[in-house]
C-alpha cells in the first residue's frame, strides 16, 4: 500500500497549488481561531473548490460543536474530519453518525500511557494520526513541530489504519516511517518558513522525501 502524505495547515492558494502539484494526496485545512494556519469558512470554500478532487480534503477542528462542524461541511466539504481535540469516544460516534464522513482521530503522544485509548477510538475511528501531546500551556494542541518518542509505536498493534506527525520534516520522516511504521505522514511546521507561512520549496521537498522512502512503509 503506497505512503499517505498529508500536508496539513494550507492557507493560500500558491500552497495549496504546490501541494497539489507535488502530489499530496491529503491536503489539511485548519478551523480552530487561536491557529496562526486558521481559515475563515469563505477563505476555506475558495481552498476547496481549488482542490478539485485531486487530493482528500480534510477538514481539522478542536472540540467543535455541531454548529461549527456543519459551517465546514458546507463551505469545504471536506473528504475527512479530523478531530484533534478531547473528543470522547461517543463524540465521534456521534459525529460520524450526524456528518456521514470518514473521522480520524488524533492521539496525542508524551508516554506509552496515551496509548490506552486506541482500543475505544479504534472501534468508531476510521484512521489514527499519532501527534505528539502538546504542552498544557501550549495555545493549541497540535502544529507545533514538536515531535514525541516515536520507539512508543514500535511494537503498536491497530487494526486501523494509522499516519503520523509533530515535527516531522523533510530530513527526519524516514527515521520515523522506519521506527513506526505508519501507513501515512503528516506535516504542518516542517514545510514552514514562519508560523502559518508555508513554503512551496518546502512542500515538494518534503514529498518528494516521502516518496522516497516509500518503501518503508507497510501499514
Ligand atoms: O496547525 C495548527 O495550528 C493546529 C491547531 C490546532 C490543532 C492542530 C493543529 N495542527 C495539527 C497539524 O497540523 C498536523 O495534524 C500535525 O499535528 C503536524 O503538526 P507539526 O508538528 O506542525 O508538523
Amino acid at each position: 500500500m503506497s505512503l499517505l502524505v498529508k500536508i496539513c495547515g494550507l492557507s493560500t492558494r500558491e500552497t495549496l497549488e504546490a501541494a497539489l502539484d507535488a502530489g499530496a494526496d491529503m491536503v489539511g485545512f485548519v478551523f480552530f481561531p487561536p491557529s496562526p494556519r486558521h481559515l475563515s469558512l469563505e477563505l476555506g470554500r475558495e481552498l476547496g473548490r481549488q482542490v478539485k478532487g485531486r487530493a482528500l480534503k480534510v477538514a481539522l477542528t478542536v472540540d467543535a460543536d455541531d454548529a461549527t462542524l456543519g459551517n465546514v461541511m458546507d463551505a469545504l466539504s471536506p473528504d475527512i474530519l479530523q478531530l484533534h481535540g478531547k473528543e470522547s469516544v461517543a463524540r465521534l460516534r456521534d459525529i460520524k453518525l450526524r456528518f456521514d464522513r470518514p473521522v480520524m482521530k488524533v492521539v496525542p503522544v508524551a508516554t506509552s500511557a496515551d496509548l490506552a485509548v486506541l482500543p475505544g477510538y479504534a472501534a468508531i475511528a476510521d484512521r489514527i494520526l499519532f501527534d505528539a501531546r502538546a504542552p498544557k500551556d501550549a495555545t493549541r494542541p497540535g502544529g507545533l513541530g514538536a515531535p514525541f518518542d516515536w520507539h512508543l509505536l514500535e511494537n503498536l498493534q491497530l487494526s486501523l489504519p494509522y499516519m503520523v506527525s509533530g515535527g516531522l520534516h523533510a530530513q527526519n520522516l524516514a527515521e520515523a516511517l522506519r521506527v513506526t511504521r505508519a501507513g501515512g505522514v503528516d506535516v504542518s511546521s516542517g514545510v514552514e518558513s514562519a508560523p502559518g507561512v508555508k513554503d512551496p520549496e518546502m512542500i515538494k521537498a518534503f514529498i518528494r522525501a516521502a516518496r522516497a522512502t516509500q518503501e518503508l512503509s507497510v501499514r
